[in-house]
């Protein structure tokens, strides 16, 4: 996928802007303060639904403004029913996005949608960012989005079945907080239980499909880790008993507490490494790494199956990786034909020396500039 253009009307500082990225590497610089990571934020939101830096009413809308509005136009291959690329040829598509940070308006491709889900399935964006440390060292809520943005690209059957589990635990925890009685419970166990031995199997085999890319991915970017692994927890012990019996176990916990403490909901996975206790030992930059590699083999993934690179951004890369490993992260991505968007205060360090292409845009006074 490569973004061709994008509009931000009332993104943060920008009142309007446009920029038309190139489709290899393009580098925003600017100062401090002067909207670099706005631009990233934008074209996030247009695969996220929320910034990396929060949702949309914690800040995202120009202060003073009734709502935000990005558009963006991308080129991406022409692919079948089944998936699989027809024949190298490209299609353009359009999304827009109006958001109040409460009410929302969106458009694909000349038309509106009803779910925001549908636009935001459309557009891939993988981000790195000063944040992206807490996919390793963070709270398991934001390991289980990973696996089920992930997922919701690459696996059509799996968004109804994370609907299906959400509705179900809604339920089943209000009928807890009501003291409901067995019978009552009894139904909506059996459909959690159902929906969440799915939920969990897609993760487990998604999680799978990443560790080889993510174990290469390691040893390139930090060999000194040794070897690594993926391990999954499903949120109860699933190798002595199926969820269905989880949920029954609990019941009476569960009812006192008011909420259902086992699950999908609960799950987590982790990094093993084979030269360290655990991810506490990681240094902060290696924990960086870490989370890098598992992001890259998230887009990795996604090429496979969808046939065309997500659209990678790079926030602030010279200041979150050192020299030698931006060079080995810049020339791994070119070579497999991403469309990269990176930004700093200055040109970083690996590409103010060296042969590599690159279009320069410079953020400054509310305005980006094609250098
Ligand atoms: N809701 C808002 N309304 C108006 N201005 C805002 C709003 N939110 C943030 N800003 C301003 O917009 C700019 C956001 O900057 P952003 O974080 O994108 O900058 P940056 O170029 O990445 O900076 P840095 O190099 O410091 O990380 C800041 O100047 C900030 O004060």
């Amino acid at each position: 996928m490569r973004v061709t253009r994008l509009d931000l009307r009332n993104v943060r500082r920008f009142d309007e802007v446009s920029i038309r990225p190139a489709s290899g590497l393009n580098v925003l610089t600017g100062g401090n303060g002067a909207g670099k990571s706005s631009v990233l934020e934008a074209l996030h939101l247009m695969a996220y639904g929320r910034s990396f830096r929060g949702r949309v009413r914690d800040g995202l809308v120009r202060s003073g403004a009734p709502a935000l509005e990005v558009f963006v136009e991308w080129r991406e291959p022409v692919t079948g029913s089944d998936g699989s690329v027809v024949g190298g040829t490209e299609r353009t598509r359009r999304a827009g996005l109006r958001h109040s940070g409460q009410d929302w308006d969106g458009r694909l491709d000349g038309q509106s949608i009803a779910q925001l889900g549908d636009l935001l399935s459309a557009l891939a964006v993988v981000t790195f960012e000063p944040g992206s440390h807490a996919l390793v060292a963070g709270s398991a809520d934001i390991r289980r989005r990973y696996l089920d943005w992930g997922l919701f690209h690459v696996e059509q059957a799996f968004t109804p079945v994370w609907r299906r589990y959400a509705r179900a635990l809604r339920q089943r925890n209000a009928l807890l907080k009501s003291r409901a009685g067995d019978a009552q419970l009894d139904a909506w166990d059996h459909e959690l239980a159902q929906a969440g031995e799915l939920l969990s199997g897609y993760r487990e085999t998604f999680l799978a499909r990443l560790e080889p890319g993510f174990r290469a991915l390691t040893g390139e970017l930090a060999p000194a880790l040794g070897g690594t692994a993926l391990e999954y927890s499903p949120g109860w012990r699933k190798h002595e008993l199926p969820l269905a019996d989880a949920l029954l176990l609990a019941r009476d916990r569960d009812r006192l507490a008011g909420f259902t403490s086992v699950g999908p909901h609960r799950a987590d996975w982790r990094v093993g490494f084979a030269s360290l206790p655990g991810r506490e030992a990681l240094s902060r930059g290696q924990t960086k790494l870490v989370a890098l590699s598992a992001l890259l083999a998230q887009a990795d993934h996604l090429a496979a199956v969808r046939g065309c690179w997500p659209v990678v951004a790079l926030d602030d890369l010279a200041s979150e990786l050192d020299r030698d490993h931006q060079e080995r992260v810049i020339d791994r991505l070119l070579a497999s034909g991403a469309q990269v968007w990176v930004t700093g205060t200055e040109l970083p360090p690996a590409l103010a020396a060296g042969d590599r292409g690159f279009s320069l845009f410079h953020v400054e006074h509310g305005r980006i500039e094609p250098r």
